[in-house]
C-alpha cells in the first residue's frame, strides 16, 4: 500500500509597511502539494512525476530540478545524503497563489519543498531546521517565517558569517543524530552546502481577530528580484529612523483588541521600499496619498503586499467598498488601466501543514 501526504502552506504578505524583510501576515489562501508515494523501487532519475492542476501554473517547469518545490526537496534530501526521491512519487500541485504578485508565492513553494522532503524520506526535521533550508533558498525570513508558522510573524537572520553553529549541549539527541547524517552526507558529496544551524528567528505577535486584509491584485507580475533591483545600497539615517519608530509601534497596535485605525495607518507607512519601487506600480503614489481612516471607513492601514504590484489593505469593515476605491485607482491608469482583482483574506494562525494517509 502507498502512502499519501497533503501539504498545505499559506500565501504571505512580507514588509507591512515599514518592516522590510522582517514582518509577515498569513493568509487564508493556499498552495497545496499532495505527493503519493508508492512503495515500489525507483523508476527514473528522480523518481517524481510533477503535476500542475488548475490556475498559476502557467510558465513553470515541470523538470524537477528545476521547479522550485521539487528542487527544493531534492536539495533538502541530498543534505541527507538521498540522491532522490526514496520511491515513485507523484507530485501533484494545486496552487492557488498568484505568481510574482507580493503573496508570497515562491517563500509558499520553498516551504512546500521542504515539507516534501522531510515527509517522504521521514527526516524529522525540527520547525527550526526547516526554516533553516528554506532560508538557504529564499534569502530573506519575512515570507517563509510566516508561511511556516502562521499568523502574524517577526523574524530575523543571524549573521551567518559571524556565528557557529548553536552547542552540542543545547541540541537534543534527535537533533545531534540529525546533525551528523547531514554532516556526513555533505562530506561525501561536495557539491550540497548545508545551512548553518538555526540562521532564522521568528516571534509570533498578536493580530485582533477582527482585522483582514484586501488585496487588491493587478494582472501584473512583478519579479521579486526586479523589485530588489530598485533599492538603494544605503540610506539617510533619518529614513531608517523614520521605519524603525513606526515598526515599534506596529508590533503591537495589530494585536490590540480594538485596533486603533489612525495609530496603525501612520505605523503602517515606509521610507525604505515603497518610494523606490513607486515606478514599478503605476497607481501605487496615488493609492498610498489618497485613502486614510478619515476618508475611507473602516481601513486600518494600506501598504505593497511584498515586492508588489498587490495592494494590502488592513481593515476591520467595508472590505468590498475599500477594495472598489483601489481598484478604481488601478481602473484610471493611462492607456486603458490596468486590470486587477480583489481578495478578502483572514489573517490565519496556522501555518503550513502536512497530514498522511494510506492510499
Ligand atoms: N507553486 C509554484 N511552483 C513552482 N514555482 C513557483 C511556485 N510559486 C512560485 N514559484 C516561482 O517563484 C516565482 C515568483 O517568485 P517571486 O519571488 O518573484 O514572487 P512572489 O513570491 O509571488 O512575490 P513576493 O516574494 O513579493 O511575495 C515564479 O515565477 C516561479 O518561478
Ligand atoms: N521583503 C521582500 C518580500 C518579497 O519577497 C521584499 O520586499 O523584497
Amino acid at each position: 500500500m502507498g502512502t499519501n501526504f497533503v501539504i498545505n502552506v499559506p500565501a504571505t504578505s512580507a514588509n507591512i509597511g515599514p518592516g522590510f524583510d522582517v514582518m509577515g501576515l498569513s493568509l487564508s489562501l493556499y498552495l497545496t502539494v499532495q505527493a503519493r508515494v508508492e512503495p515500489e523501487k525507483p523508476s527514473s532519475p528522480t523518481n517524481i512525476t510533477l503535476v500542475y492542476e488548475g490556475q498559476n501554473s502557467s510558465g513553470l517547469s515541470l523538470d524537477p530540478n528545476s521547479n522550485l518545490i521539487t528542487r527544493t526537496a531534492l536539495y533538502v534530501l541530498a543534505c541527507s545524503g538521498i540522491k532522490n526521491f526514496p520511491h515513485p512519487t507523484t507530485v501533484l500541485v494545486n496552487n492557488r497563489i498568484p505568481l510574482g504578485r507580493g503573496l508570497g508565492s515562491s517563500g509558499a513553494a520553498v516551504v512546500a519543498g521542504v515539507l516534501l522532503a522531510n515527509a517522504v524520506a521521514s527526516l524529522n526535521l525540527t520547525q527550526q531546521r526547516m526554516l533553516d533550508y528554506c532560508l538557504m533558498i529564499e534569502h530573506h525570513p519575512d515570507n517563509v517565517a510566516a508561511a511556516l508558522v502562521g499568523g502574524f510573524v517577526a523574524s530575523y537572520l543571524i549573521d551567518v558569517d559571524r556565528s557557529g553553529n548553536i552547542p552540542e549541549s543545547e541540541a537534543d539527541e534527535a537533533e545531534v543524530l540529525r546533525r551528523e547524517r547531514e554532516q556526513k552526507a555533505a562530506a561525501a558529496d561536495e557539491t550540497v552546502k548545508l545551512p548553518p544551524d538555526n540562521i532564522g528567528h521568528f516571534l509570533r505577535l498578536g493580530c485582533s481577530p477582527k482585522i483582514k486584509a484586501i488585496t487588491i491584485i493587478p494582472q501584473f507580475e512583478l519579479a521579486t528580484s526586479k523589485a530588489r533591483a530598485a533599492l538603494p545600497g544605503s540610506y539617510k539615517t533619518q529614513d531608517v529612523v523614520f521605519n524603525l519608530q513606526r515598526l515599534a509601534v506596529l508590533t503591537t497596535a495589530l494585536g490590540r483588541e480594538t485596533p486603533d485605525p489612525w495609530l496603525i495607518y501612520r505605523a503602517m507607512e515606509d521610507k525604505v521600499h515603497q518610494p523606490y519601487r513607486m515606478h514599478l506600480i503605476p497607481g501605487l503614489p496615488e493609492i498610498l496619498a489618497t485613502f486614510n481612516p478619515d476618508n475611507t471607513p473602516g481601513l486600518l492601514g494600506i501598504c505593497l503586499s511584498g515586492a508588489g504590484p498587490t495592494i494590502l489593505a488592513l481593515a476591520v469593515s467595508d472590505f468590498d467598498e475599500i477594495a472598489a476605491k483601489i481598484r478604481a485607482v488601478f481602473d484610471r491608469q493611462p492607456n486603458g488601466g490596468i486590470a486587477t482583482e480583489y481578495k478578502v483574506l483572514d489573517i490565519v494562525s496556522e501555518g503550513a501543514s502536512c497530514v498522511e494517509s494510506s492510499l
